[in-house]
C-alpha cells in the first residue's frame, strides 16, 4: 500500500528550518522523518493514510459484528461501538495536531510508553511535530489500548483479513516457490537467490504473481528463481556475500543462532520461512528465532496467531506440495529449529535501534547471543536507521549509531526517505530519471555490518551510557539534537544490569 507524491530532493537539500516550525517543503538533509514537513510522505501519510486506515477498522468491525455477537454475546455490540466511538475520537485528535495522551489501561507495555512520552519534549508531543516514527507506533498503539480496554475484543486482529488474504491470492507464486526451492544445494548461488527472493516479497508479492507466474507458462524450477531475480536491477546494495561469510565463519560453532526479526505476514511471510528453511536444513543455522509483533501492527505485520494461521492453512491446503511444506515448517517448529522467540514489546515501541541497549537489555542481550540478526522491511530499517535522513553515502555502519549486539543485516524494499549505503552520485541519479523512487518500493538494499566487539560495549557496563564512544565516529549534524528525541528512556519497571 504505497501512496504515491512528489518529493523533492532530499538528499541534496539543506533547508532551514527549526525544530517546532512546519515548513512547506520537503524533509530536509539531516533531519528526522516528520509531518511537519508539508512535502513529506509522513505528512501525507499523517494527513490521509493513517485517518483511512482507521476508517477501514471501523468498517471490520462493523462488519465482523454479527460473527462477534455470535462468539461472544449481544453484550459485544456495546464494546464494538465503544471502540469505534475512540478510533472516532482519535481521528480528531490526529486531524487537530493534538498532543499524545499516556497510556492509563492495563497495556502491558503502559510504563515503558508513558516514560517514552513523558521524556519527549512538549513541543515533540503532537502528530505532526513529533519524529514522524514516533507518531506512527504511537497511533498504531493507542488503537490497539481501544481493543484491550474491553472484555471480548483484546485478542481481535483487526487487521489478520489482510494478511490471510494476501496468502490466499498468492498460491500460485507458492506453488512456483515451494517446487524451485526444493533441492537447493548449500551454495552462495542458492542461498543469495533466496535472499533476493525474500527481499522483493517485502514490496513485490502481488507483482511477484503477475510477473513471474503467468498460468499459461510453463517455467522450470531455475527459471523461476532467475526471473525473480531479474528484479534485481533495482537492488542498489547488495551485501549477500558478507552475510553468507558471515554463516560460513560460524559453521564449526556448536550453536548458530540466528535471530529473523519479521516484517509482513502473508507471501512476504511465506518467503521468510524458505529462507529459514534452509539456514536449518543446510545447518548454517542451528535455530532460527522469529521475532514478532506482540498486537496489530502496521496493518500486514506478522504476530505469532497469523504464524500458526499459516502453517495450518498450508498443511490444510490441497496442493499436495504446498501441504508437504506446511507439514514440513511444522515439525521444524516442533522440533525448535525455528521457534517464535518470547513477545517483546520493544518491537511495537516508538524507539530506534539504537537505544535498545538502554531500554530493553534483555531483548539486547537475547540478540547478542545469535549469530546474526536479520532485519526485514521498511520499518525495522526506520528503526534502525533512526527515521533519520542520512547522507545517502553514510555508510551503514555508522547509521546504526553502535547497534551492533551482532552481526546484522537489513533487507528491505525503499518506502520511505531513508537510505544509506550508495554509491556516490546515486541517489541523484535515482531521483532524475524516477522521482518517486524512495517511495515506491522498486528498490531495494541487503546490508550487513559486523558485530561491535568492541570491549567498551560489553553488556553489564551500560548502565548511565548517555553518549556513544568517540572513536565511533558518528557523523550527526550538530543541529540535528532533534536526535535527543530518541532518548534511552528506560521505564521504570525495566531490569536493570
Ligand atoms: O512493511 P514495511 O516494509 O515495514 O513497510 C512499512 C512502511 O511503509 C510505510 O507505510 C511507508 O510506505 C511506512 O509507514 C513504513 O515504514
Amino acid at each position: 500500500m504505497t501512496l504515491r507524491i512528489s518529493l523533492g530532493n532530499s538528499s541534496t537539500l539543506s533547508g532551514k528550518t527549526t525544530d517546532s516550525e512546519f515548513t512547506e517543503g520537503p524533509t530536509p538533509r539531516h533531519s528526522l522523518l516528520s509531518g511537519r514537513f508539508k512535502q513529506s510522505f509522513a505528512y501525507l501519510s499523517l494527513r490521509t493514510r493513517m485517518p483511512g486506515i482507521m476508517q477501514q477498522i471501523i468498517l471490520r468491525l462493523l462488519e465482523e459484528g454479527p460473527e462477534l455477537e455470535a462468539k461472544f454475546g449481544v453484550e459485544v455490540h456495546k464494546e464494538i461501538h465503544h471502540v469505534i466511538d475512540a478510533i472516532e475520537r482519535l481521528k480528531l485528535e490526529l486531524n487537530r495536531d493534538r498532543q499524545f495522551l499516556l497510556f492509563h489501561g492495563n497495556e502491558p507495555d503502559k510504563a515503558a510508553w508513558n516514560a517514552f512520552l513523558t521524556e519527549l519534549p512538549r513541543h515533540k508531543r503532537t502528530y505532526f511535530r513529533a519524529c514522524w516514527l514516533h507518531s506512527e507506533c504511537y497511533l498504531y498503539r493507542r488503537i490497539h489500548s481501544f481493543f484491550e480496554s474491553t472484555r471480548h475484543l483484546g485478542d481481535f486482529d483487526y487487521f489478520a483479513h489482510l494478511k490471510q488474504d494476501d496468502l490466499k491470492i498468492s498460491e500460485r507464486a507458492m506453488h512456483a516457490l515451494a517446487t524451485a526451492t526444493r533441492n537447493l544445494s548449500k551454495d552462495f548461488e542458492s542461498f543469495s537467490k533466496l535472499m533476493r527472493i525474500n527481499l522483493w516479497s517485502n514490496h513485490y508479492e502481488i507483482q511477484l504473481n503477475a510477473y513471474v507466474f503467468q498460468e499459461d507458462e510453463q517455467h522450470s524450477d531455475l527459471e523461476v528463481l532467475t526471473r525473480v531475480a531479474d528484479l534485481d536491477r533495482n537492488l542498489l546494495v547488495d551485501d549477500s556475500t558478507l552475510v553468507w561469510n558471515c554463516l560460513m565463519k560460524a559453521k564449526d560453532r556448536r550453536e548458530i543462532v540466528v535471530d529473523f526479526v519479521c516484517d509482513n505476514g502473508g507471501f512476504e511471510f511465506f518467503t521468510d520461512m524458505l529462507l529459514m528453511e534452509y539456514l536449518v536444513e543446510h545447518g548454517m543455522a542451528t535455530q532460527v528465532r522469529l521475532h514478532v509483533k506482540a498486537i496489530p501492527w502496521y496493518i500486514s505485520d506478522v504476530n505469532s496467531a497469523d504464524i500458526e494461521w499459516t502453517i495450518n492453512y498450508l498443511i490444510g491446503h490441497s496442493d499436495e506440495l504446498l501441504s508437504a511444506l506446511g507439514h514440513r515448517w511444522a515439525r521444524l517448529m516442533n522440533a525448535g529449529k525455528i521457534v517464535v522467540a518470547p513477545k517483546s514489546h520493544f518491537w511495537t515501541g516508538p524507539q530506534p535501534y539504537f537505544v535498545m541497549v538502554e531500554s530493553d537489555l534483555e531483548l539486547y542481550k537475547v540478540l547478542s547471543g545469535g549469530s546474526l540478526a536479520i532485519f526485514k522491511g521498511d520499518l525495522n530499517y526506520r528503526k534502525l536507521m533512526g527515521d533519520y535522513i542520512w547522507d545517502s553515502t553514510e555508510e551503514f555502519i555508522t547509521c546504526l549509531r553502535g547497534f551492533r549486539p551482532c552481526n546484522i543485516c537489513a533487507m528491505r524494499t525503499v518506502k520511505c526517505e531513508v537510505v544509506c549505503g550508495l554509491p556516490e552520485g546515486k541517489s541523484d541519479d535515482l531521483l532524475r530519471s524516477d522521482p518517486q523512487w524512495m517511495i515506491s518500493g522498486n528498490y531495494g538494499v541487503i546490508q550487513y555490518t559486523d558485530s561491535l566487539k568492541c570491549p567498551c560495549y560489553q553488556v553489564g557496563r551500560l548502565s548511565g551510557l548517555s553518549h556513544l564512544p568517540s572513536h565511533h565516529n558518528f557523523k550527526l549534524d550538530d543541529k540535528e539534537s532533534d536526535q535527543s528525541q530518541h532518548k534511552r528512556t528506560r521505564p521504570r519497571h525495566s531490569r536493570k544490569t
